[in-house]
């Protein structure tokens, strides 16, 4: 098994929506002292632009471009890490239902896919990172030391947001919550550029039923066995 990288090792957290990627993401970097790439956030970004914009969904040229022009950086702020698209933190416009479905529809197009896949491995590439979205694991470092693919039924997952928009106020019904779930799921896995799938290499981790510190602890232990191993590697 090869040595670490320069920082450390990279970590590939993929899976669906509500799956629990971005708290286990955050908090395991904590336990290790790395960094965190939340690379939804920049496709959320580049389909906010693109809504501004005006540009359709399918309009390749009109997306390549917007890409070229786009700087998309992660500030930290306190615990928090914000997002800036061109110098502006779009991180709470990002957030919307809406744009989360536009998001599963501008990331499916190729430009859009390639734009990013050079930015995220740039930025991974030291290691010392942990990495979440829906191809870490399959394109965008298919050489990662750890993969955990990390999923829960589609019940749950629509639960868990169903709550997240309640807390914020919004009439979401919980039938219409668990619906936009399995449409995302089913956009994100049937596109033809890096689907959602699990890597071979993936640790699975259904979380249906685990809390998030039974996955955190999960995590911990693989990244930690890794690293001794590299260690002696
Ligand atoms: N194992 C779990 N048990 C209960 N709730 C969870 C679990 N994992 C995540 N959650 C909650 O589910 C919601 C969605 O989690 P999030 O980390 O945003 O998922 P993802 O990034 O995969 O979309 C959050 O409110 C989070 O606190
Ligand atoms: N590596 C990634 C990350 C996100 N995405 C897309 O971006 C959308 C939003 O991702 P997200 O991680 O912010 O979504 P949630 O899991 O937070 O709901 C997903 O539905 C995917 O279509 C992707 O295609 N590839």
């Amino acid at each position: 098994m090869s040595a670490v990288r320069q920082n450390g090792v990279i970590v590939a957290i993929d899976g669906p929506s509500g799956a629990g990627k971005s708290s286990l993401t955050k908090l395991l970097a904590r336990r290790l002292g790395y960094i965190h790439i939340d690379t939804g956030a920049m496709f959320r970004a580049v389909a906010l632009m693109s809504r501004r914009a005006g540009i359709a969904s399918d309009d390749d040229a009109g997306l390549a471009e917007l890409c070229r022009e786009l700087e998309i950086t992660f500030v930290r702020d306190g615990e928090t890490c914000r997002v800036l698209a061109n110098g502006e933190d779009v991180s709470t416009e990002i957030r919307s239902e809406e744009i989360g479905l536009l998001t599963s529809a501008i990331s499916a197009r190729k430009p859009v896919r390639e734009a990013l896949l050079t930015m995220q491995r740039a930025m991974g590439a030291k290691g010392g990172v942990i990495l979440e979205g829906r191809d870490i694991g399959t394109v965008v470092f298919p050489d990662a030391e750890v993969k955990f693919f990390l999923s829960a039924s589609a019940e749950e997952r629509g639960r868990r947001r169903y709550l997240e928009l309640a807390a914020r106020g919004d009439a979401a019904t919980l039938e219409e919550t668990i619906a936009k779930v399995i449409q995302r799921d089913r956009q994100d896995e049937g596109r033809e550029h890096a689907p959602l799938r699990q890597a071979e290499d993936a640790l699975p981790i259904d979380s249906t039923n685990l809390s998030i510190d039974e996955v955190l602890t999960v995590m911990e232990n693989t990244v930690r066995e890794r690293l001794v191993q590299g260690a002696k590697g």
